[in-house]
């Protein structure tokens, strides 16, 4: 698990370092970080006029960003510094100068860009406000107009290296060089869209405090996968009660199927409407119809918003199973859900369960995914292009982030499928949801393109396949 860090807690840790070391200098160690990683950029082509512009904020991100266009001078690669704001670290201002960087204005840079081999982005890091001056703006649209690569220092400048979300069009980074630990920027989407490769330097500084998140990898989500062994059968590894589907959207009932079959349920039950059992029985033989102990139940997907939906889900939910509550169900919650309930919305739906608008769940989904988890007493997995699962209590994990191909309806109903499969397996909600979300994540990196949710199901069990360590 990757620790996330608040630029707070890096602060914190970095004070607490210069207590402890004070001799060692790490915005030297940061800026060697940043020209090497501009040194691989450039390649070959250090010969146009202008091959590196570094763009340079008023405080230590931009005195990273100086003594890194020294050290590059000094290798012999011509450099340009604009000072945005007319402000500089005084050190690596000198130093820069002293090694022969020259100096632009904004027309200068403006001009210059269209020769430059790479764009060092210094500009603003995690002592920024959220925004760029609009000069700057302009600058980094131009950038990526013109396809001129971007290395940035820290953050791509103008983000909030807090947040996940983007205010402002602002710097498109083909790299991010990142100090000490990753900062939320760097992984939530949209604003990790723009991170390119986060490259963590690390500079030996360690941080004692809790993380804010951990981000799932794959060799995570391979190490906690509950594989069969010699001792396994079908009851054992976890039977799987679905209510799902109704006439209006039957295929919702059999795409979670597949999507628990393929996860590795050692049976399924499907109890749901005549018309979605149907759809079932045609395509997935191995299922089974009729009520029978279960260890999960899969509720909610496709049920459409119906007054009966409340009677529904305490149909099931009196006897204490774990389950995974989806979609339509998640608008018909009693106060109290059984333990080990894990609850699947993606931000519309947070946004009713909890009556806020669409827009304000988007613009801080962890807040909004804390308070869910905390109203209801249940683990949430808040879907879309980064996927929360926020247990009671705060911990957050991320899980393994998939292609945007899967923004289609049903992958939705699938993933649930998954994790109630792992529910059933005795996995806690916390694991299933995000071992679920990070297997359909990786399946669909397997299968890239606009394939539909069932196909992607599928792949999930080739890439479940590869976690069994012993064939
Ligand atoms: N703490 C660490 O982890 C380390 C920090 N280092 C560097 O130091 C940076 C942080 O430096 P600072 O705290 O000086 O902060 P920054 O350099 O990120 O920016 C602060 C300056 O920008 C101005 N400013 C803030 N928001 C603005 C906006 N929206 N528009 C225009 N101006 C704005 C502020 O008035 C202040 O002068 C890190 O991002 C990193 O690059 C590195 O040198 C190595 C270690
Ligand atoms: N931008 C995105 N990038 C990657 N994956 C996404 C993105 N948006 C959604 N997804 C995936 O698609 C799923 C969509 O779920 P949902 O909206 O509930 O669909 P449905 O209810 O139609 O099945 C999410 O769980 C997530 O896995
Ligand atoms: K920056």
């Amino acid at each position: 698990m990757i620790p996330i860090h608040t630029a707070q807690t890096v602060r914190e840790a970095e004070e607490s370092f210069f207590a402890q070391q004070p001799g060692v200098d790490l915005m030297q160690l940061a800026a060697e970080a940043v020209a090497e990683a501009a040194s691989k950029l450039l390649e070959g082509d250090r010969t146009s006029e202008g091959a590196v512009l570094v763009a340079v904020g008023p405080g230590n991100n931009g005195g990273d960003g100086l003594y890194a266009a020294a050290r590059l001078a000094g290798q012999g690669i011509p450099v340009s510094l604009w000072l945005t704001t007319g402000q500089a670290h005084p050190d690596g201002l000198h130093a820069a100068r002293e090694a022969g960087c020259r100096e632009v204005d904004a027309l200068g840079a403006t001009e210059l860009l269209a020769q430059a081999s790479l764009v060092i982005d210094a500009v603003l890091g995690i002592g920024g406000r959220p925004g760029l001056d609009s000069v700057v703006a302009t600058f980094a649209e131009q950038a990526e107009a013109l396809a001129i690569p971007v290395l940035s220092v820290d953050i791509p400048s103008g983000l909030d290296p807090d947040r996940g979300h983007v205010e402002q069009d602002g710097f498109r980074a083909a790299r991010t060089v990142t100090f000490i630990a990753r900062k939320p920027c760097h992984v939530l989407q949209p604003a990790a869209g723009r991170c390119g490769v986060v490259q963590l330097e690390d500079l030996d500084v360690p941080v004692a405090t809790r993380p804010v998140a951990l981000q799932a990898t794959p060799a995570d989500i391979a190490r906690l996968w509950p594989v069969p062994g010699p001792t396994s059968h079908k009851y054992s590894r976890g039977v799987v009660g679905i209510d799902t589907g109704s006439t209006r959207y039957p295929g919702a009932a059999l795409l979670g199927t597949i999507g628990a079959l393929h996860a590795g349920a050692g049976m399924i039950r499907f109890v749901g409407p005549e018309v979605a059992a149907q759809l079932v029985r045609t395509q997935l033989p191995s299922v089974t119809h009729g009520e029978g102990a279960v260890q999960a139940w899969l509720l909610g997907s496709g049920w459409g918003q119906t007054e009966a939906n409340r009677d529904r889900l305490a149909a099931h939910l009196g006897v204490k199973t774990p389950a995974v509550i989806d979609a339509d169900a998640l608008l018909s919650l009693p106060t109290v859900v059984p333990p080990n309930t894990l609850l699947t919305p993606h931000a519309g739906e947070m946004s009713r369960m909890l009556g806020v608008e669409r827009a304000q769940v988007e613009a801080d989904p962890l807040t909004h995914a804390r308070e869910t988890a905390e109203r209801w007493q249940a683990v949430v997995l808040l879907k879309g292009a980064t996927q929360y699962v926020v247990e009671p209590g705060g911990r957050v994990q991320l899980a393994v982030p998939g292609p945007h191909w899967s923004a289609q309806a049903g992958s939705g109903d699938v993933l649930a499928g998954i994790c109630a499969a792992l529910l059933a397996a005795g996995l806690s909600a916390a694991d299933a949801a995000l071992l679920g979300a990070s297997v359909q994540a990786m399946a669909a990196k397997r299968r890239l393109g606009p394939w539909p949710p069932e196909v992607i199901a599928r792949e999930v069990a080739a890439v479940v396949g590869g976690f069994d360590p012993v064939w």
